[in-house]
């Protein structure tokens, strides 16, 4: 199999977390000085790297160095040993150690003094001919770290090498010690000495007999190795079948077949030994290639729990010849992993888990530095404001006789909330109505009473603080929370009312409408989703379909295009200005979902995340369709601007969109100034459980968006309420400015991206750009339809592709060329996904209809 761009995985730690990121915010700042230079903590993938390379080199160097020692051992001998200075002679010249001694003190070893002592050390002094096992532990290690691709399990060679050192070391010296008695670079002294240990205790015997048990035990622990003695071969084959038919035609098989040692039953019950007395038996069955499958997967559940577990041994097995059948029990092991899932986990150990992201290895997320820092991130509202507020709430509420038991107050950003206790007997209602004389005795915009606060048996009263405090995205981003934060497409909203960072997870969500009168900062709360997933996400994880009717709005994304948009094929722009391509973007979303859904369906699986990590583990076959799916997130700016223009024709799909996306990725953020009803209709509502009310001018307004009140008593600048349904959250939106948005997409837009963006599915509506069939007129074709029309049926596949591939025309064209092939009666209507079916069987018919045709002319 070709090596692919994918085999060696790349550490994705140090890409994913954005650089610069990982430290607290205020870390980061004292070490700005310092950026640039790489940190090498042991996180970090160059680390990993370079301690990879350093162990290749290592284990090469002491190869050739105990190599060497074999061959030059006794020249260097004056000048190792320790009598002579051993290690401190390193350092010596020639002259000096000659004095010390050294009858040869120009060093043979093919790896100089530090070889020659090395070697020494290891082969005479330690493990002797076993120091060859830290040549092939470090390579092991070594390959792994720099490579990424696992050999062999670090655990097991470890282990294994330390019991072969030291099995090999006294095995050798038990043997060299019936030729002499002396120490040797063969068991080297550590073997030696143990030996002779162990022979004043036990004898050679015994030192024998511990040196085979000591081997056999590895081996089974190792091989499971067997020790069955060989017997006759029992001819109760057909005695194990259980179902008639089997047994039938096996009795009909000749006897050199049955003595066959490959030979494999096509549906044999194999007892399988477990805890309890009773045998239980399972069937299971040979699949056509030669793996087992166990039929009941509920039995098959029990049946795996009751098996070693151990992976690997398990791939082994089945990758072994087929068993035969008298071996039934102790094969019970290797049955449990069908085909695929073998197949698969082969892929995986040769190649590594399938990672999206190294289509642009070496993409990095935006920095921190992008953004700028307002404010000071400390809320700033003084003892003497809180209260004086206190007391003119407790005033205003006894002018109206309602006491009050405990008040006490959270400080948020922008609104500060007095949670108050009422004394007994005081109704909620009542407290509910004073709302307006509340604010009028603070002389306070935005303030809002919440009676009762949900799951807290108090009342809050939330008041607009004298100086609100900017919450910069950079403060929310810096977090950890967000730093950390597993959620598949978190979105940084910003502050709660007690100064909490607010994260949501749109996928959650899973589509959100956003609404607030011009000017309350639906912009910049739309730039704020859009930056804090660029902040999160690779391009190969999530596409953004952009619709901006307003045409300046969102502009500054275009940049991304390669990177994180979708478009229609042949657009040129990804950005979305033009009603008529809404409503065609909808429609191929639409295709897009539904060409999801059988992907999904096709793989057994309920949403995108199965799948993605279904395809990751190489269990869906690309040759099959099989592709890693990105979210797409669909946003819409003035939304109510094309309900005015397109109305139902915008509606559908969205409805649509909203109503089944959500398991295949495809999530929507529509935004509008307007929220009246006839924008946001029933349809549209029901699907956007999750909806986010800037200020807005109405209570009707407040109640069309959120259900309630509320939107209309907002201040303003990012003030905003969010509704998931069940709960209703005050917010201080984070802020972006442009030139942070521009510089974010700048950032992006340079990196190297894909080729184009990622290209949404074809679709062509009734009143597309090449007119309908009964515009047809045969006068009036493309000078290249019948170039088309031929190439359609000598391929025998209508697509527009083809024909602006091999003709080389623009889509338009190509588009209204197919549209006068299905005029024309040649290719079927259009199929949505799939490519139109060509209605002419062969070109020979076609060159008639074609004759026929000119001659109408
Ligand atoms: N989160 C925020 N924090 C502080 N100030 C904000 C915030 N959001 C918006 N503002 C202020 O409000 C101004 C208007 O915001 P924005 O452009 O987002 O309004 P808008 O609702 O999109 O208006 P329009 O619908 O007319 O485009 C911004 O220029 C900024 O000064």
């Amino acid at each position: 199999m070709p090596v692919r761009g994918n085999q060696f995985k790349k550490n994705t730690i140090r890409e994913e977390v954005l650089e610069g990121q990982q430290q607290p915010y205020k870390k980061k700042i004292s070490s700005e000085s310092r950026e640039g230079l790489p940190k090498f903590n042991f996180n970090n993938d160059r680390a990993i790297k370079i301690v990879g390379l350093f162990l290749l080199l290592l284990s090469l160097y002491f190869l050739v160095s105990f190599t060497s020692y074999l061959f030059t051992w006794q020249d260097d001998q004056s000048y190792v040993v320790d009598a002579n200075g051993g290690w401190s002679n390193l350092f010596k010249t020639v002259a000096e150690l000659k004095s010390n001694g050294a009858i040869n003190p120009n060093i043979q070893n093919w790896t100089g003094k530090l070889g020659a002592l090395l070697s020494h050390q290891f082969m005479y002094e330690w493990f002797g001919l076993a120091s060859f096992i830290f040549v092939f532990v470090f390579v092991v290690i070594g390959y792994r770290l720099l490579f990424k691709v696992k050999l062999l399990s670090i655990h097991k060679t470890l282990a294994y090498s330390f019991f072969v050192l030291i099995f090999t070391s006294i095995t050798l010296a038990f043997f060299h010690s019936f030729i002499g008695d002396y120490p040797h670079y063969i068991e080297g002294e550590f073997g030696y000495f143990s030996n002779l240990l162990l022979q004043a205790q036990i004898g050679s015997t015994g030192v024998g007999a511990l040196l085979v048990f000591a081997g056999l035990t590895c081996l089974i622990i190792a091989y499971n190795l067997d020790f069955k003695i060989p017997e006759r071969k029992p001819k109760p084959l057909k005695e194990s079948f259980i179902a008639d038919d089997v047994l039938i035609e096996e009795e009909e098989e000749d006897e050199e077949q049955l003595n066959d040692e490959d030979y494999i039953p096509k549906h044999v019950d194999f007892p399988i030994r477990n805890n309890q007395s009773n045998p239980k038996v399972i069937p299971i069955v040979q699949t056509m290639d030669n793996s087992f499958e166990v039929e009941n997967t509920l039995e098959k559940e029990e049946f795996i729990s009751e098996v070693n577990d151990d992976f690997d041994e398990v791939v082994n097995k089945i990758s072994k010849p087929s068993p035969k059948v008298e071996d039934q029990e102790d094969l019970s092991l290797t049955i449990e992993r069908t085909q695929e899932d073998a197949k698969a986990a082969e892929l995986v150990e040769q190649f590594g888990a399938f990672d999206p992201t190294l289509d642009l290895a070496s993409y990095k997320n935006p920095t921190l530095e992008l953004l700028e820092q307002y404010g000071s991130g400390k809320i700033a509202v003084d003892t003497s404001e809180l209260e004086n507020n206190k007391n003119k709430i407790v005033e205003t509420l006894n002018n109206y006789n309602i006491e009050i038991d405990k008040i006490k107050a959270t400080i948020g950003p922008t609104v500060t909330l007095y949670e108050i206790i009422p004394a007994a007997g005081v109704r909620i209602s009542k407290i509910k109505n004073l709302e307006d004389d509340i604010a009028l005795s603070l002389a306070a915009l935005g303030i809002r009473i919440i009676a009762p606060m949900p799951g807290k048996g108090t009342i809050g009263i939330e008041v607009p603080n004298s100086h609100p405090e900017m919450v910069s995205m950079r403060s929310i981003i810096a977090t950890e929370k967000f730093q950390n934060t597993t959620m598949d497409l978190p979105i940084a909203l910003g502050k709660t009312i007690s100064n909490e960072v607010f994260i949501a997870d749109l996928a959650k969500m899973p589509h959100m409408l956003v609404a607030g009168a011009t000017g309350q900062g639906k912009s910049v709360g739309i730039n704020t989703i859009l930056v804090s997933l660029l902040y999160k996400k690779h391009p190969s994880q999530l596409k953004f379909v952009l619709v901006d009717p307003k045409k300046v709005e969102l502009s500054l994304f275009k940049k991304i295009e390669r990177h994180f948009l979708a478009k229609l094929p042949g657009e040129d722009d990804a950005i979305i200005t033009d009603t008529k391509k809404v409503i065609n973007t909808l429609n191929s979303l639409c295709i897009e979902m539904d060409q999801r859904y059988d992907l999904l369906k096709d793989a057994g699986v309920r949403n995108l995340k199965e799948y993605n990590e279904k395809f990751v583990k190489r269990k869906l076959n690309p040759n099959n369709g099989h592709k890693f799916l990105p979210f797409i997130v669909l946003v819409i700016d003035e939304f109510a601007d094309l309900m005015m223009t397109a109305g139902k024709e915008v509606e559908t799909p969205i409805a649509r969109l909203a109503q089944l996306a959500r398991a295949i990725g495809i999530h929507l953020v529509l935004a509008t100034q307007r929220p009246s009803v006839n924008i946001i209709t029933g349809t549209i509502k029901a699907n956007f459980p999750a909806r986010l009310a800037f200020r807005v001018t109405s209570k009707i307004d407040s109640r069309t968006i959120l259900d309630s009140g509320g939107a209309d008593q907002l201040i303003g600048k990012g003030d905003m309420l969010l509704s998931t349904g069940s709960d209703l959250i005050r917010l201080q939106c984070a802020f972006v400015d442009t030139p942070e948005v521009d510089r974010v997409t700048d950032f992006i837009g340079e990196q190297r991206g894909y080729s184009s963006a990622y290209i949404l599915p074809e679709y062509v509506g009734d009143d597309g750009d090449g007119g309908s069939i009964k515009d047809f007129d045969p006068n009036d074709r493309d000078a290249m339809f019948e170039d088309a029309a031929r190439l359609i049926v000598m391929h025998q596949q209508g697509s527009t592709s083809l024909i602006q591939r091999k003709l080389k025309l623009g889509y338009n064209r190509a588009g209204r060329i197919i549209d006068q092939l299905e005029g024309a009666g040649i290719v079927g209507p259009f199929e949505g996904s799939k490519a139109r079916e060509v209605l002419m069987p062969d070109e020979y018919a076609l060159e008639q209809f074609l004759s026929n045709l000119n001659k109408k002319d």
